[in-house]
């Protein structure tokens, strides 16, 4: 399972040259960047909307909303390839935050 992000950026980077009729991620690569943000925007109203409903839902809210955040995830995958940009810089940086309090980091910006 935690290999997942390597293999699914392997095949999205192998689909940057795919045919754009047999691949979505090839379609969206063809379509450019402006369709994959609209497609990440999007993504995003949705998965905001499933974390409203999961608040005070059941379990069907809660799956909906972990789809919703996997639709935002892999196409914000989509968004990085077509720029050149691994994911792992994005893991890279969440480790460099790591144990760094939100706060005093923005106590050391101003
Ligand atoms: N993880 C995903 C994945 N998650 C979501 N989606 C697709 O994302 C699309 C967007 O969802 P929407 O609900 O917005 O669908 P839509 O209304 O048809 O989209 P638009 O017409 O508005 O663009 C759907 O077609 C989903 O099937 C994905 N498509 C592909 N993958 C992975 O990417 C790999 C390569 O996919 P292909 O390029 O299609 O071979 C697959 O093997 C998967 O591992």
């Amino acid at each position: 399972m935690s290999d997942i992000l390597e293999r699914l950026e392997a095949v999205l980077d192998e689909r940057r040259h795919a045919d754009p009729q047999s691949s979505y991620v090839a379609s969206l690569h063809h379509k450019g960047l402006n369709k994959i943000l609209e497609k990440v925007g999007e993504e995003a109203t949705e998965a905001l909307l499933a974390a409203k409903d999961a608040e005070t839902g059941g379990e069907a809210e809660r799956h909906a909303l972990v789809a919703e955040t996997a639709d935002l995830w892999f196409h914000s995958l989509v968004m990085l390839s077509h720029l050149d940009i691994s994911h792992r810089a994005v893991l890279e940086e969440l480790a460099r935050r790591f144990g760094m309090s939100g706060l005093d980091e923005k106590a050391a910006r101003q």
